[in-house]
């Protein structure tokens, strides 16, 4: 049997566009989308930079797409504007207006166009991808992974960060060296310095011996700083100072170690609206977004959906392919959690044979596998260490899902219940793609 193998193209061609002011003190201005990005603020890393003292240092981005131009504001002081309505984030009639403080801008569509890289590939490392949106991201990994330029991974919960950042590493020459995570949000404030740079015996008290940082341990390889948005204001300049000397200070000793690795950062904020809001210092989000990665939510590249449902139901040994009832239901639903919540849900409907009640109206916290059930036989044929994280997972999941259905949503009441603390719930909430309820919470 011959077999046809579609090429895809190597490129996108995006009609152009321009951004004027129209009105305000820099009238006359200009800037073309030449990457497909547009950015517009006070700063002077933007594209369109304003001189008006009421626009925000990063104020608000234009992406070109497929089938749309798309305006988001970043957390500016004063907001953005379209058409007089204040948003967050907007699609762009060609010839709209947008408002920033005492300016008006106009997009304008333009005839010369764009062009935009796209990946020949629908993978990258272990991301899959068959979307416009997802091949441009591959083809940006394709480029910068070799080199040692520091990259910023952006995205929502569940977008595939963690995977990005491990490709990034296995494609580079540092692929045989070490790989080492630091999840900035993971540990208390007061031993974040201690985790990133190590410490001497006696620095503090519960410091028994001499301790390597990440940074030493990633010595020769990469590092990746997951949840850079949650690290302490007060230690950013130290990090600034570690990224730009490559030397630290283990804490308690005066000496300076070199070190030699290549720097992936992820964060799901959006760290310009951190820096606008006096959150995140604007030189470390420079030193750090050389290379900016956004990774964009499911619901914008839907055509990816069948082929991860397929992935993840091959992996279960399942079969080639899903039923094709199974994918419609799937598909048309929303993936706030993403990637990841696709992944659980596929995992769960086929390892619990619970396909037939996809769909069905849910309690809060529907317990996926009630302490009676037996679970799917299936779960045997999988290899050990899968096997076991999976009963784990599944054991989890439903031991956390009935907490938080008796304490009617509250997290602190769930934790509390179980004897632990809330932030280890949260955790737990979400690595596994657990949503919180409505319920308040302290
Ligand atoms: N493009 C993708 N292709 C295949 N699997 C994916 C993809 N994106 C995410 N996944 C799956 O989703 C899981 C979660 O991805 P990952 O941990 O990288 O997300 P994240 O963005 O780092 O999330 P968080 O911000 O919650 O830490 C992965 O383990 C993987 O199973």
């Amino acid at each position: 049997m011959t077999q046809i193998v579609e090429r895809l193209a190597a490129k996108l061609e995006l009609p152009g566009l321009r951004l004027s002011v129209v009105s305000g003190a820099d009238l006359g201005k200009e800037a073309v989308a030449e990457s497909g990005v547009l950015r517009v603020g006070a700063a002077r890393d933007n594209d369109l930079v304003l001189s008006d003292p009421s626009v925000s240092r990063r104020h608000f981005q234009v992406t070109l797409r497929q089938h749309e131009v798309r305006v988001d504001d970043l957390g500016s002081t004063n907001g953005t504007f379209v058409q007089g309505v204040r948003i967050l984030s907007a699609i762009l009639a060609p010839g709209s207006l947008v408002q920033v403080g005492n300016t008006a801008i106009r997009a304008i569509p333009i005839e010369q166009p764009v062009h935009i890289a796209l990946s020949e590939k629908t993978r990258f490392g272990a991301l899959l991808g068959t979307s416009v949106e997802m091949r441009r991201v591959f083809a940006l990994l394709e480029r910068v992974s070799p080199s040692d330029a520091t990259v910023l991974i952006q995205g929502e919960t569940g977008t595939g960060k963690e995977l990005v950042a491990e490709a990034i590493h296995a494609a580079s020459p540092r692929a045989d060296q070490p790989f080492v995570t630091f999840d900035c949000g993971s540990v208390a404030p007061s031993l974040v310095e201690s985790e990133l740079f190590g410490h001497v015996r006696g620095a503090f008290s519960g410091a028994v011996r001499d301790r390597l940082g990440v940074f030493e341990a990633a010595h020769g390889g990469t590092l990746f700083l997951d949840e850079i948005g949650e690290l302490p204001l007060d230690l950013q300049p130290k990090l600034l100072r570690a990224l730009e000397s490559r030397q630290v200070q283990r804490v308690g000793e005066n000496r300076w170690r070199s070190v030699d690795v290549r720097v992936v950062a992820a964060t799901h904020r959006e760290l310009a609206a951190e820096v606008n809001r006096g959150r995140f210092r604007e030189d470390l989000y420079f030193r750090l977004a050389v290379v900016p990665v956004h990774l964009p939510p499911l619901r914008a590249r839907g055509e990816d959906v069948p082929m991860l449902i397929a992935h993840f139901w091959q992996r279960l040994g399942r079969g080639a392919q899903p039923p094709p009832e199974f994918v419609a239901r799937l598909a048309s639903r929303a993936w706030p959690g993403n990637v990841r919540e696709l992944r659980n849900a596929v995992e769960r409907a086929a390892l619990l044979g619970a396909v037939e009640s996809l769909g069905a109206p849910k309690p809060i916290y529907p317990s996926s596998a009630p302490a009676s059930s037996p679970f799917d036989p299936a779960i045997l044929d999988l290899p050990l260490t899968e096997a076991q994280e999976k009963m784990e997972e599944l054991f989890t999941r439903a031991y956390l899902e009935r907490a938080l259905t008796k304490s009617g949503g509250s997290v602190s009441g769930a934790a509390r219940s179980i004897g632990t603390n809330r932030r280890y719930v949260q955790r737990l909430m979400k690595r596994y793609a657990i949503k919180a309820s409505d319920v308040d919470d302290e």
